[in-house]
């Protein structure tokens, strides 16, 4: 797609074809079943349409500045819950096909012959209809919308660094004869650049939890039971208190130091300081296949190709839209230039 784009100079729009990928991806793996999205043509797909409806409509909730208002929606079913509703049950018929064609897939066959993750799931014991539709979801949001926002602010703050591109590209250069899962294994300034693009732009910008008892949070703040905390990756990320006074800068360096050999040696921070992930028991359980995918992504594409806006020049400034999870505002319009960086 990318070699067509940059033959007939067309635009694309980054963030849909990173969605694309990452849905296609995570459908592969978790369930063994590919939707084709990322087909040359990019097909209208009528789930991940209604799954776009859905993520966002469920965001607005949250932000409505009086909560009764969109109870009073669903209540007579109108507006944008009406739209809500439709959305989510076209999300639930998609996912409750694939767990019932899975099941009947697996009732031919031994357990050990399917390894993606909902046949094991399956297999263990966890058949209930509803329950495995509910896995299902959650794997697609976890799997799709993330690396995607994570990848699409990546190309554009590599495109406004060009010291940080170089960088990378010297990275991929001295990787590339090496198999693909040592390749991206070690590139860990490409590893330290997508921290900080996270860092920045984290993909879940908000994230909230519901005390189901009275708790005591370790600060001493009494959290009675019911009550909504919010923790906000995208407000501790630009914390002048932790990052120092060039928080706002876009500095991998912040995350490297030179070994004895002056090799760039990756030091991460701990995940109540960076919690893009999460921390705890619940963090994040798809971290290591997020970033080996977002490494491979970037290798893959930088080897070959150069990213730029379609407006070039300052003339396109992308808005940071925090729904459930991030997406820059209007997609990113991108032209892709054969690259001759690696022809030497
Ligand atoms: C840059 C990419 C990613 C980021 C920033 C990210 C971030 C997060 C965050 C913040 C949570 C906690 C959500 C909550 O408890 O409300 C979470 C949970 C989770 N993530 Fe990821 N995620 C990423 C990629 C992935 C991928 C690719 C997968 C695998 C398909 C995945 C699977 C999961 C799962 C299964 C959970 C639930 C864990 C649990 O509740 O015990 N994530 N992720």
């Amino acid at each position: 797609m990318l070699s067509g784009a940059a033959s007939d100079k067309t635009v694309l729009d980054l963030q849909d074809v990173l969605q694309r990928f990452a849905f296609d991806n995570v459908c592969k793996i978790a369930f063994g079943h590919d939707p084709a999205c990322l087909l040359p043509s990019l097909p209208q797909t009528e789930f991940a349409d209604a799954f776009e409806v859905a993520t966002q409509l469920s965001s607005e909730r949250f932000r409505a500045p009086i909560l009764i208002f969109w109870k009073i929606k669903r209540f007579f079913n109108v507006g944008s819950e009406k739209c809500l509703k439709i959305a989510i049950s076209r999300v639930r018929d998609f996912a409750k096909k694939i767990v019932r064609e899975k099941k009947q897939e697996l009732a031919g066959k031994s357990s050990l012959e399917s390894v993606d993750l909902l046949s094991r799931f399956l297999n263990s014991g966890h058949s209930d209809e509803d329950f495995a539709t509910d896995i299902v979801i959650s794997f697609i949001l976890s799997g799709r919308d993330t690396t995607s926002a994570a990848l699409t602010w990546f190309f554009w703050l590599i495109y406004k660094h060009p010291e940080v591109e170089n960088e990378i590209l010297k990275e991929i250069k001295e990787k590339s004869d090496m198999p693909v899962y040592e390749e991206v294994k070690d590139m860990v300034y490409v590893h330290a650049s997508l921290c900080e693009s996270m860092r920045l732009y984290p993909p879940v910008p908000t994230d909230g939890k519901l005390a189901m008892e009275d708790d005591v949070l370790p600060d001493g703040t009494v959290v009675k039971k019911g009550t909504l905390v919010t923790y906000a990756p995208y407000a501790t990320g630009r914390m002048e208190k932790i990052w120092g006074s060039d928080w706002s800068m876009f500095k991998p360096e912040r995350w490297l130091e030179r070994d004895e050999a002056g090799k760039w040696r990756f030091v991460g921070r701990d995940p109540y300081t960076y919690p893009v992930f999460q921390a705890g028991p619940r963090i994040c359980l798809g971290k290591e296949m997020a970033f080996l995918q977002m490494k491979r992504v970037v290798a893959g594409i930088l080897r070959r190709f150069k990213v730029v806006p379609a407006t070039e020049d300052d003339g396109f400034q992308p808005v940071f839209l925090a729904y459930l999870t991030a997406k820059m505002k209007g997609g990113f319009p991108i032209k892709v230039e054969r690259s001759s960086r690696f022809m030497d």
